[in-house]
């Protein structure tokens, strides 16, 4: 199984804190697999996230998202990585309200030519319906301004930029939080199954325990992390 992320001897610390919030001697993610991240409030997943998007960097040790050390990477070559490469889901979504569904599905791709040519051919818009007709948003709700979805279809759009072309990791901060149990679970399905067709390596934050039957593997946060709790302030 070839390597997504790697983490080697991470050490991060906010500006200002006394001492870090992250020592993290090691951590490989394989191609393909899904990984669930739970931790304490405050203790570090939301930052860790971040770290391997490469949105920040760590002062030191070595992030390798597929073989590329994030380190020697400047700012827009990181930025290229992540938007060819990484699918965020984030917990509110970050959906620009008052743009279609369908164009912020679309957008994800704007600047990611890696992404647009695994598209296999098809168009940006064509590719994106595909996606929102298989998470199950009807083709008006798609025309829709995001602002006027409900909750749980906003979250689909969300997962429909995430996926949109393919990126080898999805990375998902707690993207089930504002759903019911029915929602929750058809949406989980639907995240599998389109990362299992490509391939994809998805790594899942969640504070809901009962989660973790539905994915192969979980990592503690606290059992990664050398850094003693409550020591980061
Ligand atoms: N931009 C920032 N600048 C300074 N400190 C920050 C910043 N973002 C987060 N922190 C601090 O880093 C620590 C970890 O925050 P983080 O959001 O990574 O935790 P988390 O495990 O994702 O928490 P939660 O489960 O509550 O979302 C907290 O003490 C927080 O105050």
């Amino acid at each position: 199984m070839s390597t997504c992320v790697e983490l080697k001897h991470l050490t991060f610390s906010w500006p200002g804190a006394q001492s870090p919030l992250l020592s993290i001697p090691h951590l490989k993610l394989t191609r393909g697999e899904r990984v669930l991240l739970r931790g304490a409030s405050g203790s570090g997943k939301s930052t860790l996230l971040s770290l391997i998007a490469g949105i920040h960097t760590s002062q030191a040790g070595q992030v390798q998202v597929l073989s590329h050390d994030l380190a020697t990477l400047n700012q827009h070559q990181r930025d290229r990585l992540r938007a060819n490469e990484i699918g965020y889901i984030f917990q509110q979504f970050n959906l620009l309200p008052y743009l279609s569904a369908l164009t912020n599905v679309t957008l994800a791709c704007q600047f990611a030519p890696a992404r647009r040519q695994r598209l296999a051919g098809q168009s940006l818009v064509a590719a994106a319906t595909t996606l929102l007709d298989r998470l199950g948003l009807s083709r008006s709700q798609q025309q829709q301004p995001a602002h006027q979805l409900s909750v749980g279809q906003q979250q689909r759009v969300a997962a429909a930029r995430a996926l949109l072309g393919s990126p080898a990791l999805i990375i998902a901060d707690e993207p089930t939080s504002a759903l019911d149990q029915a929602h929750r679970d058809d949406f989980i399905q639907l995240l599998f199954e389109a990362c299992e067709e490509q391939q994809t390596t998805l790594l899942f934050v969640t504070h809901d325990a009962t989660l973790a039957p539905h994915f192969p593997r979980t990592l503690e946060l606290q059992e990664l992390n050398q850094v003693e709790p409550n020591n980061n302030v």
